[in-house]
């Protein structure tokens, strides 16, 4: 009776888990923009600019939001760790793609390098937040500009966005983070990893 209660109690006060990819090619500013994203959710200090250095491994960060928890892996950018970012496909709700909008040198090597992740199809259906980051420098482009660049909707049909923003001050972070709660709530890929889970807990 108890696990009942307690399985009946789980289920509806628990709040649902999203885990979130956080992908980009190297210093598009991933782990700064992880690192402010707890600072704003976890109302800390999160780690200084000056303290964080390209990644090698997996960077995880833990917030909630009022009804959801949200896991952010940050993976590292470098073109040889790439094909690491393929084993966290299977598990993940939603991708938030990191582009330095100030460096157009980078643009060819980000856009296909996106256009491979939204191939994989271990990410069938997952809502794609693409964050135009570096929006404090001047040479920023904006978040239209991005999107004509990399001409997403030629090729793929999930939820995506597109939000220009600033790992370093924190613009267009709650924005795209709300917009990718709603999306991941109604998802159908959310869904899909659902009953999977609960097929394999019947086992
Ligand atoms: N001006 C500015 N610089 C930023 C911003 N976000 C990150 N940077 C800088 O960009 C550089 C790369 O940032 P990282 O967060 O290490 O980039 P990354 O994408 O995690 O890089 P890898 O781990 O190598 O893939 C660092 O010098 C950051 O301080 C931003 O919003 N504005
Ligand atoms: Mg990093």
């Amino acid at each position: 009776m108890f696990s009942l209660f307690h399985g009946l109690w789980n289920h509806v006060f628990s709040k649902t888990e999203f885990r979130v990819l956080i992908l980009g090619v190297h210093k598009s500013g991933k782990t700064t923009l992880l690192e402010k994203l707890k600072s704003i959710y976890l109302k800390g200090e999160g780690l200084p600019h000056d303290h964080i250095g390209p990644t090698v491994g997996l960077n995880i960060g833990r917030i909630e939001d009022a009804n959801v928890k949200l896991v952010f892996w940050d993976l590292g950018g470098q073109p040889g760790l790439r094909t690491i970012w393929e084993k966290y496909y299977d598990e993940a709700h939603a991708i938030v793609y990191v582009i330095d909008s100030a460096s157009a040198s980078t643009f060819e090597d980000a856009k296909s390098a996106l256009e491979k992740v939204l191939r994989h199809e271990d990410l069938q259906e997952a809502p794609l937040l693409v964050f135009a980051n570096k929006q404090d420098l001047p040479a920023a482009v904006t978040e239209e500009e991005l999107d004509r660049h990399l001409h997403l909707k030629e090729f793929d049909e999930r939820p995506y966005m597109f939000v220009a923003g600033s790992a370093y001050d924190g613009t267009g972070i709650k924005l795209g983070i709300d917009w990718l709660v709603e999306e991941m709530g109604k998802s159908r890929r959310t869904e899909a990893l659902r009953t999977r889970t609960d097929t394999y807990a019947k086992f």
